[in-house]
């Protein structure tokens, strides 16, 4: 199921202009403030009906101008979590899902209670729950309205850094186990390195790239600062050396070596490697403290001032960037299709299950 939209629409001044799919899984949307994020959101949700275009939810139109299409939002089939949890303080937990349950068979409330670990919370009162337990409790409500998509608008902006990391897990579990697209507005890159599998930047009512997380966040696009771009690559842990590093694999096999606390073999994690922490030989390098070192093609290079350049590459594991000096790039004669090695210098986990 793929949601597709493609939307114009004026606030005096202001001008928006997107077009992007959200297939299943995770589409986040990611820009600054005022970019227009709430206003797609609205959209979606049937609370505003933009000036021109369309909404498609498996080629069905939910919204469409020109054949003056436009489904209540009641009967859009969505699920919406927001920055606050809008629970039934006077309800129990099971009343709180009940309410959004609808038809929804038994077994499958069982089933989205067991997703989202609150199976144990069911007698109690939201005010009895954490902002992380709240917040689950919030999503089981809107997948328990059997929704054949989920909007949600920060639904971790509103928690502490702990409390995030709590809700994290489950988001991630969502992602995976639901099949169904979820749009994810967010103002934290590290969130949506960590939980979108596609990724739709916006820039002043503009989309500015969209597409799978790892092209868009490895490119040199307008929407993205320099300093944010990062490879983001799955990878599995197999094992731990007796110094202290875990042992990770990337999807063809290269090994890499990280320091950190011990993780438990066979989990898969995503590796984010920032674009200014990777250096580029053109020959297998030797006598370097580096200890990630990676066979790579490149596929592109693009200037990014008049001194420096990103260059993509790839590896088995997906697409890693490296911001280099233009001076570097010609030295090494840097082209696309040339086999190189990208050396990293620093990388970082950010998810795992
Ligand atoms: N109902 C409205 N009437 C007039 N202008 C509006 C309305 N809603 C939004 N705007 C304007 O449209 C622009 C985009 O707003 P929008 O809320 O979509 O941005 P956003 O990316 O979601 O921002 P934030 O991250 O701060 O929520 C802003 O300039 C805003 O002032």
């Amino acid at each position: 199921m793929t949601l597709e939209v493609d939307i114009r629409h004026s606030f005096g001044a202001f001008h928006l202009e997107a077009a992007f799919s959200a297939p299943a899984g995770v589409t986040a949307l990611f820009g600054p403030s005022g970019s227009g994020k709430s206003t797609i959101f609205q959209a979606i949700a049937g609370l505003l009906q933009p000036d021109a275009g369309h909404i498609r939810l498996a080629g069905k139109a939910l919204f469409d101008r020109s054949a003056g299409v436009h489904i209540a939002p009641r009967h859009r089939r969505m699920g919406c979590v927001f920055q606050e949890p809008r629970l039934f303080p006077h309800l129990s937990v099971a009343q709180n899902l009940r309410y959004g349950a609808g038809r929804a068979p038994a077994a499958e409330a069982e089933r989205v209670c067991d997703m989202l670990g609150i199976t144990h919370l069911l007698s109690r009162r939201p005010g009895a729950l954490s902002g992380g337990e709240q917040q689950r409790v919030a999503i089981g409500r809107a997948l328990l309205s059997q929704p054949d998509f989920l909007l949600m608008d920060e639904p971790l902006s509103a928690l502490d850094a702990a409390r995030r990391g709590e809700i994290l897990p489950w988001l991630e579990r969502l992602r995976d186990e639901a099949g169904l697209p979820i749009l994810y507005i967010s103002h934290s890159l590290e969130e949506v390195a960590r939980l979108a599998t596609t990724l739709v930047l916006m820039k002043e009512g503009k989309v500015t790239g969209a597409g799978p997380l790892g092209e868009v966040l490895s490119g040199a696009s307008p929407g993205l600062s320099l300093d944010r771009a990062a490879a983001v690559l799955q990878v599995q842990v197999t094992g731990r050396s007796a110094d202290g590093l875990n042992k990770l694999r990337l999807a063809e096999g290269t090994p890499l070596w990280l320091p950190g606390a011990p993780l438990a073999e066979g989990r898969q994690m995503r590796l984010q490697i920032p674009a200014r922490d990777v250096m580029i030989a053109r020959e297998l390098p030797q006598g370097i403290s580096a200890l990630n070192v990676l066979p790579a093609r490149i596929l592109n290079l693009t200037p990014i001032s008049e001194a420096e350049v990103m260059v993509r590459m790839a590896t088995g594991g997906g697409v890693i960037p490296a911001r280099i000096t233009a001076r570097s790039a010609a030295a090494l004669d840097l082209r696309p299709g040339g086999q190189v090695f990208a050396i990293v210098k620093a990388a970082s986990l950010l998810s795992g299950d």
